[in-house]
């Protein structure tokens, strides 16, 4: 995928991203780290569209995120699963793709059923979200993201309501989607799946991008910043 940010800068009360840029070209797999309040989230919002910068532009495969065509193209992946808790794995995709994407419930429960199957929940899809685990929720939700067959996937700290066992879980799972041919974009303070996943990685510090390149430089931090960070998190 294409990126190109020029000059953003975001402010909720105060200012969290300051005149930030990035151009970055044919990379499949985009880690976003860095203290917790440094930004992440907000940058991951805004380059889904789901959120629009207070100024600056950003442009992802040649779209600007504000366009529709561009926002029919992306799948996002919330910090909690988001799911709807009085419908079943099984319902909360297919009622998606009925509404969403026009299709028959028919076509609707076959791709639901496909989706779930790919993230191993092929014995759990007529559970309510509240009676299966928070990594198989969480691997549900990534299912529902992936069954718009959106050519990116925003995941914004997918694991960071579960413990250790289940946070392998779904990570595990999620690079297991590595051949679908899709490109990821994600934030997470797991440093051994950037290592395994990512070939590119951003280290935001205070609204900046203050080091960025291969994963690499998570053994070769050069910035006094993430030689820091890398000290807190191993
Ligand atoms: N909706 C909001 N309204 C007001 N302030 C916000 C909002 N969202 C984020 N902030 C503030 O913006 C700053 C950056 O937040 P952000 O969530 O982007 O950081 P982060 O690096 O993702 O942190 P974390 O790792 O804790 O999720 C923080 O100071 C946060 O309190």
């Amino acid at each position: 995928m294409n990126i190109e940010i020029k000059n953003i800068s975001h402010s909720y009360d105060v200012e969290v991203l300051t005149d930030l840029n990035l151009s970055l070209s044919n990379y499949h797999s985009v880690a976003i780290i860095g203290v917790s309040g440094s930004g992440k989230s907000t940058l991951i919002r805004l380059m889904s569209g789901l959120e629009l910068p207070s100024s600056g532009s950003i442009e992802i495969n040649g779209f600007d995120v504000r366009d529709e065509i561009y926002r029919k193209s992306i799948g996002f992946v919330f910090q909690n699963h988001n799911l709807f808790p009085h419908l079943s794995l099984k319902k909360n995709i297919s009622l998606v793709l009925e509404k969403t994407r026009n299709m028959d419930k028919t076509e609707a429960d076959r791709t639901a059923l496909r989706y779930l199957s790919l993230l191993h929940l092929e014995d759990q899809v007529d559970k309510l979200p509240n009676n299966v685990s928070g990594g198989q929720a969480q691997r549900a939700s990534i299912a529902r993201a992936l069954s718009i067959n959106p050519e990116i996937i925003f995941l914004d700290e997918p694991t960071s309501s579960l413990d250790p066992i289940l946070t392998h879980e779904v990570l595990t799972a999620v690079e297991e989607l590595k051949g679908l041919g899709k490109d990821f974009i994600f934030v997470t303070h797991v440093m051994s799946f950037v290592k395994d996943f990512a070939d590119y990685v951003i280290f935001m510090d205070q609204g900046k991008i203050a080091e960025q390149g291969l994963p690499t430089i998570l053994d070769h931090p050069k910035s006094e910043a993430l030689k820091s960070f890398m000290q807190k998190v191993r």
